[in-house]
């Protein structure tokens, strides 16, 4: 694991250290969560009628880019994007090195139908179901912070709560793993994480090994129409996408723009 990764790891383990208190409490607050929205779902129904599935992000900052919105109103976010045709939110929880938190994904998924990915660095169960607790739909598993061991014991504990699975690669190697757990999301995501290069070669390189029974979510550095033309293209149908939001007066605005909506 390299250090950034690593950094953020350490962060996790004293922030689930200080949750482990609340374990029981964290399990009410779940079990009283209403059923999921259907993530996979939403996302299958846009390309079904031919549409781009379009995961929209609400983030403030990143360690790369720092702060890319300010102020910040998850709520506002959440319904431009619902009103322009997003699939689905990704809110990050973390709040750290992205200054997100869990009432910016309350915010948001109250403000709108949407279903929202918790995005975080989830290392241990509890966080799942502290994921349930806050609302989320889905959840994110990023394959270099974790075992095989890990990926396959967290996708059984989120697909318990009844939330999606999102699992994230970055290269041949990682996307073998991925590919090994049951989820049918499987993200690549274009930026290196050791270098925070960005390429959207990473997702068109490994196209073709993402067979026709999983759905290909292409995430980071979608920034231009051109971007999303070029990976179209090449049969990709699904779109995280963050920072070219966010920088935007109206991100619901830009989304469409983006995406010809
Ligand atoms: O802002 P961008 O370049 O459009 O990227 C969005 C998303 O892919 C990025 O935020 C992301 C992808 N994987 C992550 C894991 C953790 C935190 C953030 C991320």
């Amino acid at each position: 694991m390299d250090d950034i990764l690593r950094r953020i790891v350490a962060v996790k383990q004293e922030e689930i250290a200080a949750l482990r208190p609340r374990a029981a409490e964290l399990e009410r607050a779940a079990s009283a969560q209403g059923p999921a929205r259907g993530f996979a779902q939403a996302l299958n129904a846009k390309i079904a009628a031919g549409r781009p599935a379009v995961i929209a992000e609400v983030k403030q900052a990143s360690p790369s880019k720092g702060v890319l919105r300010n102020p910040f109103e998850p709520a506002a976010i959440a319904s431009s994007y619902a009103a322009h045709g997003a699939a689905c939110l990704s809110v990050l929880t973390d709040r750290q090195f992205f200054q997100g938190s869990e009432a910016a994904l309350r915010a948001a998924r109250a403000a709108c139908a949407l279903p929202v990915l918790r995005k975080d660095f989830v290392i241990d169960p509890l966080q799942i179901v502290e994921a349930k607790a806050m609302g989320a739909d889905a959840v994110l598993l990023i394959v270099a912070c974790l075992s095989d061991e890990e990926l396959h014991a967290l996708e059984a504990c989120a697909l318990d709560w009844g939330l999606d699975v999102l699992v994230e690669s970055h290269d041949a190697e990682e996307l073998d793993r991925a590919l090994r757990l049951k989820t049918p999301l499987i993200g690549i995501n274009n930026r290196n994480l050791r270098s925070f290069e960005v390429s959207l070669d990473t997702t068109l390189g490994l196209r073709a090994a993402v067979g026709a029974e999983r759905l290909l979510i292409t995430e980071s550095g979608v920034l231009t129409p051109a971007d999303v033309q070029r990976l179209r293209a090449a049969d990709v149908q699904a779109f995280l996408v963050g920072e070219a939001f966010m920088r935007a007066p109206d991100p619901g605005g830009a989304l469409a723009e983006l995406f010809g909506s």
